[in-house]
């Protein structure tokens, strides 16, 4: 592990140069990784894993859409892809890639299919903390593992076909084997992670849950919303507000973020936007963060980990969460959005 030291506070984390792709696949020589799920993790995660060279099988449910899209991927059915029951029984290492409510559904054909000294591998830590919500507890003697890549499974791909990588967090929640940290490191570079951090699967899922919530998604969304109606309500066209709020972010300002901060993008802007955006952020955050306060209490009770276990167990929970999307989409921001991205010179 590298000791670095992030702005005053130093953290043991795992770089490519300490634990590079070759001594990954050492470690995993003799495994069959099963992947279940094929949504958004599965894919990015099992590709990136056959690419690296590990011995990957895919499980799915038949007769779905993930399994013809796995099958476009270069799945095999009946030598690469299997049915969730039969690629967990071939597999030492399960990848447990459903969402998070299909996890609790189907953890009793896993459970039935773990031998021991496998090990059972999440991405997120949901079902093992709220496992008096989830019912998820694992035999004794397996090994319990997790590696959160910190961004889409759509990104985790594409950045690994760029040669780039994903950060993502790891936990060992049982070592059963006394391999499992070895395991989970491997695990954690074969999926194309850039470094990787530790954590435990309770920090990892209430970080997790707050930072979709709040600014990765819910609060952004929010945060737009609220200017975007603002300039709007005081005159100005669509063009105008979505440029001054998204199409400007995304494809001018975030870019010299990710390159190299905050003050770095705000020096390349002008003395007047810095001026005014030096006076502005803080009041920007003492409005928000009781909204956050209050988000972190909510996860931390297990209380919105349970609705979204109501919500997404339902059975007609994709007809009503497609509605939901739907009506962003069709609002005039985002239907403003559409244009925009039409009108970039590179279309
Ligand atoms: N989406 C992401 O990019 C992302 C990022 C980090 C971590 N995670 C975590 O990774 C895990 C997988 O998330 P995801 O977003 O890829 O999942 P998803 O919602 O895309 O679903 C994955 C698969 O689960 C299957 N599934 C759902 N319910 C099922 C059931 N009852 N029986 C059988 N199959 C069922 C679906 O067919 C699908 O192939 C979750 O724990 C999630 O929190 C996701
Ligand atoms: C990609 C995210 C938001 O980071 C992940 O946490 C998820 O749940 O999809
Ligand atoms: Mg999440
Ligand atoms: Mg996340």
């Amino acid at each position: 592990m590298a000791k670095i030291n992030f702005g005053g506070v130093e953290e043991e984390v795992v770089t490519r140069q300490e634990f590079p792709i070759e001594k990954a696949r050492e470690v995993l020589k003799d495994e069959t990784i099963a992947v279940l799920g094929y949504g958004v993790q599965g894919p990015g995660q099992a590709l990136n894993l056959k690419d690296n060279g590990f011995n990957v099988i895919v499980g799915q449910r038949k007769n779905s859409t993930t399994w013809d899209k796995a099958v476009k991927d270069g799945w095999v059915p009946g030598e690469t892809l299997f049915e969730i029951e039969e690629a967990a029984q071939k597999g030492t290492i399960i990848q447990f890639l459903l969402s998070d409510a299909g996890q609790i559904a189907i953890w009793p054909t896993v459970k039935k299919a773990l031998n021991p000294g496998d090990a059972l591998y999440f991405s997120h830590g949901f079902g093992i903390t709220y496992k008096e919500r989830t019912g998820i507890i694992p035999p004794e003697n397996v090994d319990v593992i997790l590696v959160a890549p910190k961004g889409s499974g759509t990104s985790l791909r594409r950045m690994f076909l760029e040669g780039r990588g994903l950060n993502s967090s790891f936990a060992v929640f049982q070592d059963a084997t006394e391999k499992a940290k070895d395991r989970v490191i491997a695990l954690g570079i074969g999926v194309g992670s850039g470094y990787l951090f530790p954590t435990d699967f309770r920090k990892e899922v209430y970080s997790d849950l707050t930072g979709e919530r709040g600014t990765l998604m819910g609060a952004i969304q929010g945060i737009f919303a609220a200017q975007y109606e603002t300039l709007r309500e005081n005159g100005h066209s669509p063009s105008e507000a979505f440029n001054e709020t998204v199409e400007e972010l995304t494809q001018s300002l975030m870019p010299l973020v990710a390159e190299n901060g905050m003050d770095w993008m705000y020096a390349n802007c002008s003395t007047t936007a810095q001026r005014g955006a030096l006076d502005w952020w803080k009041k920007f955050r003492d409005a928000t963060k009781p909204v956050f306060e209050n988000l972190y209490e909510e996860v931390a009770a297990g209380r919105e980990a349970q609705r979204s276990i109501d919500s997404n167990s339902q059975p007609d929970y994709r007809p009503k969460l497609e509605a939901e999307l739907k009506e962003l989409r069709e609002s005039e921001m985002w239907k403003a959005g559409a244009e925009v991205r039409k009108l970039r010179p590179e279309k």
